[in-house]
């Protein structure tokens, strides 16, 4: 099989009944963002996807598709929203229904396991590709099991071979489709169904943080179990470098670190040249993996000719709210022999520090008169970001405007 050859089917049409909510399950906020948010931004990690197919209630299809685009953002996967329908094996009918016909491996995942990790999908589906096999993840159970009759207890199970299925599930596409081609009965999961038509399963060892949210007290643990550990645990860094020259117009003034700096001539660019503030965002870029200041604010951007450098560091935190990360901090240097910073440090640092909602410091250095940097042609500046992915932010939320 290649190695861009899969689908992901996401199951999200389920009213929720016994979370109680006032809305379909999937749309249900948990630290921030809803489950279907969690699901598929998940689901974007997984390597080698071709199309991503989600089934939602009726009136929902809108709002899905703005969560899939920004979940997929930059990334060249096809996806498809449809309308579920009563059940859970028919919303995944509905959703077969479109997928690609050169799609091999399918993996099937239901909304509500909203924080299964981009890991268990790639060892399903590296699974399914190794064996041909439907898989399934599956875990132990720690609870002694009985089997009863309303209330009394006919006997205690061997847990010892008994397992609880979680999803993602993964198949053969031409597999499943087969099977729920000539299924006539309702099947809890995708893996029992295959198996009545003769199919086999295997199971691998699934994943905690697959567990299903079903109740509200499911959601209490999903938030405290899963998002707060993910905020102590997921720290990244970034860097961002910027030259500018001088300008030979002696009227431009000079801004770095979107501030004037009274007395100095300005610097050339597509913008204003605060070479300070287009450091700061390569480094938040870089930080998230989210590419770069000329990837995402190009000289095509007409919005952008001129544009302060606020301007570009409240769009970048914009982006990476949207991906649930938050700064901790901001360190830059400045690399020149002019302008002299110490007079303009700490108004630069309150300034920048105000703007992105966490500290920044500012630092300079001369090259020792070497170079470009030395004869006064030009200022570069040089930023590290430490952002941290905390979804609730629990730290510094950014400010954006
Ligand atoms: N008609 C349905 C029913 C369920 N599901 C999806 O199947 C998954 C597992 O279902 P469950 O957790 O039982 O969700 P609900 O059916 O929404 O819950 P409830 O039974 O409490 O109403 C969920 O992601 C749910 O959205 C679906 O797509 N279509
Ligand atoms: C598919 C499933 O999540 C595997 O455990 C489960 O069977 C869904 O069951 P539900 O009755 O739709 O909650």
């Amino acid at each position: 099989m290649t190695s861009r050859d899969l689908a992901v089917v996401v199951v999200a049409a389920g009213l929720g009944t016994r979370l109680g909510a006032d809305k379909p399950k999937a749309f249900v906020t948990l630290a921030e963002k809803t489950l279907i948010e969690h699901a598929l931004e998940n689901v974007a990690e997984v390597p080698a996807l071709e199309q991503v197919i989600v089934a939602v209630p009726a009136g929902h299809e809108a709002q899905t598709v703005e969560i899939i685009e920004l979940a997929l953002a930059g990334k060249n996967v096809r996806f498809d929203v449809v309308v579920g329908g009563q059940t859970r094996q028919q919303s995944i009918a509905n959703a077969l229904g479109v997928i690609d016909p050169e799609i091999e491996v399918v993996l099937v995942h239901d909304a509500a396991r909203a924080l299964a990790p981009a890991s268990l999908f790639t060892r399903v589906a590296s699974e399914v590709r190794r064996t041909g096999l439907g898989v399934v993840p599956v875990m132990k159970i720690a609870d002694t099991v009985k089997r009863v009759d309303a209330n009394v207890v006919r006997e205690t199970v061997d847990r010892e071979a008994l397992r609880v299925a979680q999803t993602p599930q993964g198949f053969v596409a031409k597999e499943l489709l087969k099977a729920y081609a000539a299924t006539t009965a309702e099947h809890t999961d995708d893996a029992s169904l295959v198996q009545a038509h003769g199919m086999q399963v295997n199971a691998i060892e699934g994943d905690e943080r697959a567990f299903k949210i079903t109740t509200a007290d499911d959601l209490t643990a999903a938030e405290l179990r899963f998002v707060a550990a993910d905020s102590d645990g997921s720290l990244r860094t970034g860097i961002g470098t910027d030259v500018h020259r001088f300008t030979a117009d002696a009227e431009k003034p000079l801004y770095l670190g979107t501030v004037i700096w009274p007395g100095e001539r300005g610097l050339d660019g597509h913008s204003d040249g605060d070479a300070v503030s287009h450091a700061i965002v390569d480094a938040l870029l870089s930080a998230a993996g989210l590419g770069d200041i000329g990837a995402n604010f190009g000289v095509d951007r007409p919005e952008f000719a001129g544009a302060n450098g606020r301007v570009f560091i409240e769009a970048t935190l914009k982006l990476l709210q949207q991906k649930g990360f938050s700064v901790r901090n901001v360190a830059v240097q400045i690399i020149g022999n002019r302008p002299k910073v110490a007079p303009m440090r700490a108004e630069v640092e309150k300034v920048l520090t105000d703007i992105i909602g966490s500290p920044v410091t500012l630092g300079a250095t001369t090259t020792d008169g070497l170079g470009f940097l030395g004869n006064a042609e030009g200022v570069a500046a040089v930023a590290t970001a430490l952002i941290a992915h905390t979804n609730s932010g629990p730290t510094t939320a950014p400010k954006v405007g």
